[in-house]
């Protein structure tokens, strides 16, 4: 175990500890306790990675509020991020850790007024976040200069030197003096985008806190293998089996969140859809309304899987996989955040099975595997919500106002009766088993493998060798893919790779005429 450490030992000022008292951080996380006195004390570049949720925004933003001149009402600090979101959440975590010192912190970002930011920046502004493109619009605009700062942070380091983001900062950096500081951070930090990291430092300390780790222990990771039709009654039976679920489910595409959200609120759940095409208006207005709690169900697309730091969120959900092992480690830890425990699902079809296993070697985790609860565990448990939700209202005395209507009802009748029939009119929708689609769990086997179901059998003269003929001429499949053939009188299973189940299945569904597909996926 390590020596705690308490921030009165970092070097850090009597203000900013009392900002610290306030906002009650007790103990600096591992990634604070090395870097605040780094980039306090050290003239060198930094590379901070620690896992989601572990307070990096802090360990840049409290050394960088210790370094600044008040006096000097330039951009001392430029932080830049990838959403606008995050750009104002960073902005708003710095600012409530300056405490009483005169320093004004600005987010520009787009989507908002250009004018008033220009305004902001004219009145003099200590620390600038923004993301890239505002800000070379407004260095464009000579609105923002940046020749007197001192740091400039890449929050999300990886994804700012990415692809999408590279030459924006490219350009933002060819506006920063020579003797700048550099300090990147991330959860994560491929080795191929470190390598380019270089380029932009001199003399460099990477500081990684737990190693070994690239997601929170905090946080229960589990899949769920799920047929494409079945995933919104899967989303919706592990929403219900959680009365207290408070959560983001992550979509590939903004027409997929769009639509998750559309279903849902049909469905009677309060959720919203956040991605790049809503209004930035709105999208801070629907981000604000998840933060109250007015709505407990983010559907968004990974515009908010970085960064977003929103408190005691109970579930991840990956409605479908994320594309590479980064995007599931930054999904997954908008839960599990500053010391809390959170749940991480992801839905996945057999054939994503080998995905899930390239994700799990580079995020240096582990997902197991679990099963839907059923219609009659969810039953059970409104069930147990009614009860509960009763004894409440009785213990409370709540029912007073109803008593007349009770009484009048009662009127000659059994009281049993007139419960029953309040229950039948309140509940009858949400006990009804036979309103719960049935969910097909689909088996694969971890070899890669999947068994089919052929329908013909030895009572069609069917041998081993002619079911591997008919398969073979039927789809094109290479016979020596076909294996484990078995065959009984009126049927036949064959056991072949992912991909050829697949390509072997579309084919039967194409050929329809007018009769059921000759060959199905074996259910166990
Ligand atoms: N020392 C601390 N004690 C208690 N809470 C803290 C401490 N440091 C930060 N926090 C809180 O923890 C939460 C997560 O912090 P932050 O958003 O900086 O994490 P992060 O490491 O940047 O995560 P991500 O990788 O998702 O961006 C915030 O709500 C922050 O206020
Ligand atoms: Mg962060």
């Amino acid at each position: 175990m390590e020596e705690p450490t308490s921030f009165e030992s970092l070097g850090l000022s009597k203000e900013t500890l009392q900002a610290l008292s306030k906002k009650g951080f007790e103990e600096p996380t591992s990634i604070q306790r090395s870097c605040i006195p780094t980039v306090l004390q050290e003239q060198i570049d930094v590379v901070g990675q620690a896992q989601t949720g572990t307070g990096k925004t802090a360990a840049f933003g409290l050394p960088i509020l210790e370094s600044i001149d008040p006096d000097n009402k330039t951009p001392q600090a430029l932080i830049l991020a990838p959403t606008r979101e995050l750009a104002l959440q960073v902005s708003e975590e710095i600012s409530s850790l300056k405490s009483t010192r005169k320093i004004e912190v600005a987010a520009i970002y787009g989507g908002q007024s250009i004018g008033l930011q220009i305004q902001k920046l004219r009145r003099g502004v200590h620390i600038v976040v923004g993301t890239p493109g505002r800000v070379i619009d407004l260095i464009d605009r000579k609105a923002l200069h940046l020749n007197n700062l001192s740091f400039v942070v890449l929050d999300e380091a990886d994804e700012m030197l990415n692809m999408g983001f590279i030459e924006d900062i490219e350009r933002i950096l060819q506006s920063t003096p020579e003797q700048k500081r550099m300090l990147l951070f991330s959860a994560t930090m491929p080795r191929i985008i470190m390598n380019l990291a270089k380029k932009y430092m001199g003399e460099y300390r990477h500081i990684v806190a737990e190693k070994a780790k690239l997601t929170t222990g905090l946080t229960d990771q589990i899949y769920f293998e799920v047929r494409e039709g079945d995933r919104l009654d899967a989303l919706c039976r592990i929403i219900d089996m959680k009365p207290e679920f408070y959560g983001v489910v992550f979509c590939r595409t903004k027409i997929d969140a769009d639509a998750v959200a559309g279903r849902l609120q049909n469905r009677g759940y309060d959720a919203e859809a956040l991605h790049g095409d809503i209004t930035q208006a709105q999208r801070e207005k629907i981000l604000g309304n998840f933060r109250k709690k007015n709505i407990t169900i983010l559907v968004a697309t990974d515009v908010a899987a970085r960064g977003i730091d929103v408190q005691n969120l109970t579930h991840v959900i990956n409605y479908t996989l994320p594309q590479n092992p980064e995007s599931y480690v930054h999904r997954i830890g908008r839960t599990g955040r500053a010391g809390k425990e959170g749940t991480a699902i992801t839905f996945i079809s057999p054939f994503e099975y080998r995905n899930l296993c390239f994700i799990q070697k580079i995020a240096k985790t582990s997902i197991r595997r679990q099963e839907l609860p059923k219609v009659q565990d969810i039953i059970d448990m409104k069930k147990d919500r009614i009860r509960d939700d009763i004894s409440h209202i009785i213990e409370e005395e709540k029912y007073r106002d109803f008593r007349e209507l009770s009484n009048e009802l009662c009127q000659g009748r059994d009281p049993l009766d007139v419960v029953a029939a309040l229950l039948q009119s309140t509940y009858a929708e949400e006990l009804n088993e036979s309103n719960y689609r049935d969910i097909k769990q689909i088996s694969v086997d971890r070899q890669g493998t999947t068994r089919l179901f052929v329908a013909k059998g030895r009572k069609d003269g069917m041998s081993k060798r002619s079911v591997v003929e008919f398969i073979e001429k039927q789809t094109s499949t290479p016979g020596s893919r076909i294996n484990n053939v078995q065959v009984y009188d009126a049927f036949s299973f064959i056991t072949v790779p992912f991909d050829d189940a697949e390509a072997i299945l579309l084919t039967f569904k194409k050929m329809k005429q007018g009769r059921k597909p000759l060959v199905t996926r074996a259910r166990k």
